[in-house]
């Protein structure tokens, strides 16, 4: 599992880690060491201009220009402001016999390549406009542990942040790495060991995570299982029904054992303007009879209430699921007709709100993604799924999931529909909620990826059975 650490939590690391045999001075070193074979691995050997600022991010910008130059590279450091005497930022400018200079734009402009080690975990502040300014000066930039003006904690900038090719962060990812806007500003992030010992690391217990396969375990179907054994996922549908029917297939991929679309309108009925029901897909059963009627099934569990509805028919349908004590997803109208009401949501075990549906029922909640995300959780008791090219998955609990394997081609219609399918798929098959939300919005992202180019919503279950072979084989070999 790969913890993220804000900030905060990293200098509590910091303050920890002489107690465990390791002190900032050789952490420094180590940390300057990595950022300069990460450059000699990517880059060819180029003019070299080093930005570096007062603290210990400065130091780490002293050390990286030390190593390499050894490597033979031509190097000079602009200093942007002064270390504290005797701190280990002044040891590590003091080890520093190459060329410093003026930090002017010209000369920024004129490097090849500028490293950005002027603010890092200890950016207090908007940087002033003069910093601001040489940085967007450089031609290529590589940042040491943040970006100069992404807040680590949340991805929001202070002031202004340059655009990065490459930063090095190190021990582990904090959120402004995988946040908006911070995320934009960083390239490619590359998360180096400095020789940060475990017993430090272990002060903190994590309570967010990069959402990747190592933070859930998908079901494992059994040797004798039928379908049964799989769920059944009772899926509300409704005019839209274009929608229910995506969730509905994504669903299926995912690996439910029955499928039914509820519609308490039968099916000759032109009610249905979108797509007609009848002959959806032979796998998908298509029930009318009144939603009592189905609920006094107990076998149907799992409800999705909210894609393609309307709000008018959504908002009374989840009261009667939550009376019901079912299992329910809630998305789309569903959260709609919770606007200024997120107590209507109390009941609710998942739900998937884009930034707009989250503003509408969370209109009060203001701040960072994850923040909100964190709040609404709280506020409802539902796991909480902000969506975005950064999605958020919050729990009640305070467990939180930063996803990053995103594409951009996913914003498109009826893939958040395709989402709610294969997150309530995977809580059909007794997959714990959180893991279940965290699992289905990596296997969405991925899925995204496997397809490539011309991504429409249709084409995400389809793809589905890849990624799944994919990660079944990854999993089979480590
Ligand atoms: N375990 C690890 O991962 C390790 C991490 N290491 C490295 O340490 C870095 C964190 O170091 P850090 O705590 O010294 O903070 P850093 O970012 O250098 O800045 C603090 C200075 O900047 C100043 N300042 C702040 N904002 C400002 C503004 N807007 N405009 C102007 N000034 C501003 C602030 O001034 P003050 O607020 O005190 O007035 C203070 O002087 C971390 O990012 C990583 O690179 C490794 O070396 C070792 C192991
Ligand atoms: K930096």
């Amino acid at each position: 599992m790969e913890a993220l650490f804000t900030p905060a939590e990293m200098t509590e690391i910091d303050h920890a880690a002489p107690a465990h045999g390791a002190n900032v001075p050789a952490l420094m070193e180590n940390a300057g060491s990595a950022v300069a074979r990460a450059i000699h691995r990517r880059y060819r050997p180029c003019r070299v201009l080093v930005l570096a600022g007062p603290g210990n991010n400065g130091g780490d910008g002293y050390v990286t220009a030390r190593h390499l130059a050894a490597r033979g590279w031509p190097v000079v450091v602009a200093p942007v402001g002064t270390p504290r005497p005797g701190s280990p930022a002044a040891d590590a400018a003091a080890r520093w016999r190459g060329p410093l200079v003026e930090p002017t734009i010209a000369r920024v402009a004129a490097a090849a390549l500028v490293i950005d080690a002027i603010f890092g975990a200890g950016l207090a502040r908007a940087i002033t406009p003069e910093c601001a300014g040489l940085l967007a000066a450089a031609r290529t930039l590589v940042a040491i542990d943040m970006p100069s003006g992404v807040d680590g904690a949340t991805g929001a900038l202070r002031g202004k942040a340059a655009q990065a090719a490459l930063t090095i962060t190190f021990v582990a990812r904090k959120p402004g790495h995988l946040l908006l806007p911070g995320k934009a500003h960083c390239g490619i992030v590359l998360c180096a060991d400095i020789g940060m010992p475990a017993g430090a690391v272990a002060t903190i217990t994590p309570t967010l995570w990069r959402n990747t396969p190592a933070l859930w375990q998908l079901p494992v179907l059994a040797a004798a299982g039928h379908k049964f054994d799989r769920g059944h996922l009772t899926i509300l549908a409704g005019p839209m029904s274009g929608a229910a029917i995506l969730a509905a297939n994504a669903a299926r991929r995912a690996g439910v054992g029955l499928l039914s679309l509820a519609t308490e309108t039968s099916l000759t009925e032109t009610s249905l303007t979108d797509t007609p029901l009848t002959g959806t897909a032979p796998g998908i059963m298509i029930r009318t009879d009144p939603i009592d009627t189905l609920l006094a099934d107990h076998r149907r569990q799992v409800w999705l209430c909210g894609p393609g509805l309307g709000i008018d028919r959504a908002g009374p349908l989840l009261a009667t699921l939550i009376a019901a004590n079912r299992t329910i997803l809630a998305d789309a109208d569903a959260l709609t007709a919770c606007a200024d009401h997120p107590d209507r949501l109390h009941g609710v075990r998942v739900i998937t709100p884009h930034e707009g549906e989250f503003s509408r029922v969370f209109p009060h909640l203001a701040g960072d993604k994850l923040s909100r995300a964190r709040a609404a959780a709280t506020i409802t008791g539902a796991i909480v799924v902000l969506k975005g090219e950064d999605t958020v998955i919050a729990a009640p609990d305070g467990r939180a999931a930063i996803n990053d394997n995103a594409p951009p081609s996913l914003a498109t219609a009826g893939s958040g529909d395709t989402l709610s399918g294969i997150i309530a798929g995977l809580l059909t098959q007794g997959m714990p909620a959180f893991e279940a939300a965290c699992a289905g919005v990596w296997l969405h992202g991925a899925a995204a990826h496997t397809h490539g180019p011309g991504l429409i919503a249709e084409d995400l279950a389809e793809a589905l059975p890849a990624v799944l072979a994919t990660l079944q084989a990854t999993r089979n070999t480590t």
